[in-house]
């Protein structure tokens, strides 16, 4: 079953392909996932510039991870509060801000974006980029459901581009997927992983098929949620809590939808639907085009599925 339509990509040789020690990192996208990643890479001693399109967000960004650092400490230097509190200072000062990616990847290892799920948006981000950034750079976007192989053909790196795919919340979940197209050379896969391990993750290896391995799996199931809810199989409570107390999974589906927020979830499924216009496993959800258009994003704006203080 085709998924997506994958673009073919020829690779090119460049001089400038070696292995990439990651020092320094631009992550672009300073929401949840943005900043999750930014966090884990100032604490395991990168220096990061996380950058969003205004201050704002940075500074709730920078707020977000201060607080969350907080929280690792608290278990982590549970009988050191000093060493904890040295380590706390110590990622925050590896944490810089700008709402101007253009001119600060000339510094980068890599440029890491974790923007909206939207092809154009991040092609035309990566392409603009891709005449700033030095030869050895290497371009990784975190998406959910879109085609490496895609985003990356606004640029001239198809050799120096992969992706990494984190997990929410990243400081939590151990994994990451690191994703080769059919361009991507072996020394920036392996520096991709190299990066993976110093953030203290395990790494999946992946090709650029739909959804990797996990959302390959997540999705169809998700899908299959939102229609037993539209059917009225099953209050969205009580699917909650079949699956948490029957599969042991952390959430259930619509408290994890909130979590990852709807417009993900819709651009996603947008995007599957697109794709297989005939298959009624991928058909539109309109409760969830509702939420959205109402601007019930779930956590992150205080409803969603759910109702948050
Ligand atoms: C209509 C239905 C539609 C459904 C759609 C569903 C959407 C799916 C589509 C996929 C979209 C794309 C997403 C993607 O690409 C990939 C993903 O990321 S999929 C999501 C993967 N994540 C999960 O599945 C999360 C599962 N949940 C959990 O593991 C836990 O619930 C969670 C850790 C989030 C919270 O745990 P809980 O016990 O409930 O709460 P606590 O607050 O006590 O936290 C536990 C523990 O963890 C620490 N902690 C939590 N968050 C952070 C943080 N951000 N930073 C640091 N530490 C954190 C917290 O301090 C606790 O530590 P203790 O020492 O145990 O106190
Ligand atoms: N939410 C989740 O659970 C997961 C999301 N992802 C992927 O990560 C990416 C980001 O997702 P979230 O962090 O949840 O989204 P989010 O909505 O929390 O954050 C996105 C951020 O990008 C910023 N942004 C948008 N366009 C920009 C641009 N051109 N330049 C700079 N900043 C820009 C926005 O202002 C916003 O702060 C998406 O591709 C998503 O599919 C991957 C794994 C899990």
């Amino acid at each position: 079953m085709a998924f997506f339509s994958h673009q073919v990509c020829r690779g090119f040789s460049s001089s400038a392909v070696r292995n990439v020690v990651i020092k320094h990192v631009t992550i672009i996208g300073g929401g949840q996932m943005g900043a999750g990643i930014a966090q884990v890479a100032a604490s395991t001693g990168h220096s990061v510039t996380l950058v969003d399109t205004n201050e704002d967000i940075l500074k709730k960004a920078v707020k977000g991870i201060e607080g969350n650092l907080k929280r690792v400490v608290k278990k982590k230097f549970a009988d050191k509060p000093e060493a904890g509190e040295e380590f706390i200072q110590k990622a925050l000062q590896n944490v810089s801000t700008s709402t101007d990616a253009g001119s600060v990847v000339r510094d980068s290892d890599l440029v890491l974006e974790a923007i909206v799920e939207n092809l154009k948006i991040k092609q035309d981000l990566f392409g603009g980029l891709d005449k700033l950034a030095p030869a050895h750079t290497i371009f990784a976007s975190n998406t959910s459901s879109l085609p490496i192989t895609d985003i990356a053909s606004s640029t001239n790196r198809l050799d120096r581009f992969g992706g990494l795919h984190f997990f929410n919340p990243v400081p939590v979940m151990k994994l990451v997927e690191v994703i080769a197209t059919s361009a991507t050379s072996q020394e920036t896969f392996d520096s991709l992983l190299n990066f993976s391990k110093k953030l203290g993750k395990t790494s999946v290896s992946c090709k650029d098929t739909p959804g990797f391995i996990v959302n390959r799996l997540l999705l169809p199931y998700i899908m299959e949620v939102i229609r037993m809810y539209e059917r009225g199989d099953g209050s969205k409570e009580d699917i909650d809590i079949a699956m948490k107390l029957g599969c042991g999974y952390p959430m259930g589906p619509f408290e994890l939808a909130d979590y990852v927020g709807l417009d993900t979830v819709k651009f996603i499924m947008d995007g599957w639907s697109a794709a297989n216009p005939d298959n009624p496993v991928f058909a539109q959800s309109e409760l969830l085009t509702k939420l959205v258009a109402e601007g019930k994003l779930g956590k992150k704006t205080g409803e969603g599925f759910y109702k948050y203080k």
